[in-house]
């Protein structure tokens, strides 16, 4: 018989098996069964290599977020809360095996959510689906790391270490590695081995529903923390939008000559992938945009003033307003400088309104 049929036929006696005090022992046992039988479906077929098994999902959005964590913390839950995409979810570890895909729609922007099924102690050494579940991480701008508030706090340590025993650094800046700054020997190493991947991670306690408020608080308190419940739809809210936050993403919506900015559209760009400047905006727009133009007129708080003429090195700030004038052709407002404040558009977003000119 083959893995999949005896798990099937525990399920059955699961289903057939009355809950009770009487058989909670019993039913415990079966579910061990089958999350040992799922930790066998997970070990990668003799003789194959890391990749090439379905496992690698393509890109998609303006940056990917990966679930990582213990088995049944609550990671397929959290996808489908999330993004509307079914992951199955049981209360059996090992439920899932491959890497499932969402999208989340937040602020305009697209943004790839990744489950993946539950890796062990050892996964850094190959354990489970270990190696593949830790390359896609690498592949992330972000990682979400899963947490069951019930369970002991030193998980969070375990999975650390089970990440950088592959070169992951989490909310760590790469080393500056000179004479002045305090480096330490790991430090020096990371630089000269150069394969490390530095990597922004936000650790998720779920399941607050079911340990007491002081425990919730406690964890709440730890750095890069927050605490959720899925059942309950607790804190989701925050949760989206703190990992849009750690995402550093810079909306920038581009203002016609004469007409209004579509605001539901923004040229989406990021410091972690190919930058926030003027020049990254045209090329962004156009490849060939960028030897037509002449300077660019920016609304929003990355200008000094509204408008603020700048060129392809000026840095762009979330919420920017941009409008490209090309050569030969005149700017807004005649030849006067600055006159095209009359056209200024007219929604520049509150936060972009509350912030001071910068002087
Ligand atoms: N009490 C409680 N249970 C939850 C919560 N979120 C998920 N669960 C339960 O936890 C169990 C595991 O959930 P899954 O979403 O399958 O967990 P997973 O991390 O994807 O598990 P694997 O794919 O097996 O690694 C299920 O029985 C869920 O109903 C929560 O917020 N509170
Ligand atoms: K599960
Ligand atoms: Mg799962």
């Amino acid at each position: 018989m083959g893995i999949l049929e005896r798990i099937k036929e525990i399920e059955a006696e699961m289903a057939r098996t009355q809950k009770n005090k009487a058989t909670e022992y019993h039913l415990g046992q079966l579910k061990a069964k089958i999350a040992k039988l799922r930790t066998q479906l997970l070990e990668p077929p003799k003789g194959a290599s890391a990749g090439g098994d379905g496992f690698e999902v393509t890109k998609f959005g303006h940056g990917r977020v990966a679930l990582i964590g213990f088995p049944s913390v609550g990671k397929s839950t959290l996808l489908t809360m999330l993004t509307g995409t079914h992951s199955e979810a049981a209360s059996y570890e090992f439920t899932t095996l491959t890497c499932i895909p969402g999208i989340i729609h937040y602020n305009d922007t697209k943004i790839q959510l990744l489950d993946l099924p539950g890796i062990i102690e050892g996964a850094s050494e190959g354990k489970g689906r270990g190696r593949q579940v830790i390359a896609v991480a690498k592949s992330s701008d972000l990682v979400l790391m899963v947490l069951d508030a019930s369970k002991s706090e030193g998980h969070r340590q375990i999975l650390t270490r089970e990440l950088e025993a592959v070169g992951l650094r989490l909310n760590k800046r790469p080393p500056q590695v000179l004479f002045r700054e305090d480096s330490t020997v790991d430090d020096l190493i990371d630089v000269i081995e150069g394969n490390r991947k530095y990597i922004k991670c936000v650790y998720v306690y779920n399941k607050i529903d079911v340990v007491g408020i002081d425990d919730v608080d406690n964890l709440a308190r730890q750095p890069n923390s927050l605490v959720i419940s899925c059942n309950l739809q607790l804190n989701l809210d925050r949760l989206l939008a703190r990992m849009w936050e750690e995402m550093g993403l810079v909306r920038v919506y581009t203002k016609p000559q004469g007409q209004q900015p579509d605001f539901g559209d923004p040229v989406v760009l990021s410091s972690d992938r190919g930058g926030c400047t003027v020049e990254d905006f045209c090329n962004h727009i156009h490849r060939s945009l960028l030897k037509d133009v002449k300077y660019v007129l920016v609304w929003g708080t990355s200008a000094r003033h509204y408008p603020q003429h700048c060129g392809l090195g000026h840095g762009l700030e979330d919420e920017d307003v941009v409008q490209i004038v090309k050569k030969k052709e005149k700017e807004e407002g005649g030849r006067g400088r600055f006159k095209s404040h009359t056209n200024a558009p007219d929604r520049i977003s509150d936060r972009v309104k509350k912030a001071p000119l910068k002087t």
